[in-house]
């Protein structure tokens, strides 16, 4: 298959680039907007014990400054994180036609693609991703017929494992505004267990010109909550900025073996009625190393209404948002690049 063949899918195919620099089609020419920061000092980015005792009060202290933290002790086993970037490898060192196999018909479907945003932007991202909606069996049984079990076992078990820790942050996450245990349980998630299964395994393989390239362009995500397991190469930033007098700056978020990072998405800051505010981040590729990264989009099935939680309406203002699903909300991403939530804004006036 030819470069030109796999453009036409807007696709990064590291075995196709015979070159000295790289190709203009690839080549961003506004990485540099913000200056890129250390996370050290007041950057420094929290990293929150699921088991302290002050877990609520320090996720709530997260999430209003900033939008994303790492966690430890999270509970899920370093044998099936393993086994989960193992996978990975073993995915994206298919040849890319058996990869294209299973390419995306639509941005927003399931299966193998480049990013979602090319349709909207002048340039091609250095990667490469795998969606699963649901289950990613059909997908598995086309890509090693002979052999898609074990890629599917450790999925599932992966899908289960994400889906009780997204349930027990979401609990931390409403507790730390004072939402009580019942109230949670009143939503129309109940607990958190009406929740559809989307998740994203990326690629970024490294580039001698890594510092012209993008993995993932800037975006915040359209879920209540993302969790992002790498494989120990750095590479996600975050776009930082305290108040309106801050200066925007991208921090690179620290690797810390055996944590998640989490970010607060668009349906998080519109049931909380902005309380938590979605971050914007992006993804960087590096010189040497070649990073993969599984972003599980925790969210909510995709008929159940989400709309600002009556406990936290203040009543003088009233909700910030209209009641929306989440497709109505991708569906809006889709149409534009950024800024799909505004869609969704009432007007205080
Ligand atoms: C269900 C999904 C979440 C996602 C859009 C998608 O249909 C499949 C990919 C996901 C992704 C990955 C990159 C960033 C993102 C914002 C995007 O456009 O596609 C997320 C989506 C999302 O959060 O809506
Ligand atoms: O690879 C990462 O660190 C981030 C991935 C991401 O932002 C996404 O898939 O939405
Ligand atoms: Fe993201």
């Amino acid at each position: 298959m030819s470069l030109h063949e796999t453009r036409k899918i807007k696709l990064h195919q590291p075995e196709n680039f015979q070159f000295d620099s790289i190709p203009d089609s690839h080549a961003w020419d506004n990485l540099h907007d913000h200056p890129t920061v250390e996370p050290v000092g007041p950057d420094t980015i929290p990293v929150i014990d699921l088991c302290d005792p002050k877990l609520i009060e320090k996720i709530g202290k997260a999430c209003e400054g900033w939008g994303v933290f790492l966690i430890s002790n999270h509970g899920i086993e370093l044998k099936l994180l393993n086994q989960l970037c193992s996978q990975m490898h073993r995915l994206f060192a298919l040849p890319a036609d058996v990869k294209l196999k299973v390419a995306k018909a639509d941005s927003f479907d399931g299966g193998y693609g480049g990013d979602p945003f090319s349709r909207f932007l002048p340039k091609y991202t250095w990667s490469e991703s795998f969606t699963v909606l649901d289950s990613p069996l059909e997908h598995a049984k086309i890509l090693w017929p002979n052999d898609f079990s074990s890629f599917c076992d450790v999925m599932e078990e992966y899908k289960t494992a994400m889906n009780r820790l997204g349930r027990r942050l979401m609990h931390a996450m409403l507790l730390s505004l004072g939402v009580s245990e019942e109230e949670i349980n009143d939503t129309p998630f109940g607990d958190f267990s009406k929740i559809k299964t989307v998740y994203s395994l990326n690629s970024y393989p490294p580039c001698p010109e890594a510092d012209r390239v993008l993995g993932l362009p800037p975006h915040s995500d359209t879920g209540f909550v993302t969790f992002v397991y790498d494989n120990g190469v750095s590479g996600l930033q975050i776009l930082r900025r305290e108040d309106d007098n801050d200066p925007k700056r991208w921090v690179t978020v620290p690797v810390v073996p055996n944590t998640f990072v989490v970010n607060v998405g668009d349906l998080m800051q519109v049931l909380t009625n902005g309380r938590f505010h979605n971050m914007v981040h992006r993804a960087i590729i590096g010189k040497t190393y070649h990073r993969m990264s599984a972003a599980y989009f925790f969210s909510p099935e995709l008929d159940v209404k989400v709309s600002p939680l009556s406990k936290l309406i203040d009543p003088g203002v009233g909700p910030l948002y209209k009641t929306m699903t989440w497709p109505e909300l991708q569906t809006k991403r889709s149409l534009s690049y950024g800024h799909a939530l505004d869609a969704f804004k009432i007007d205080s006036n």
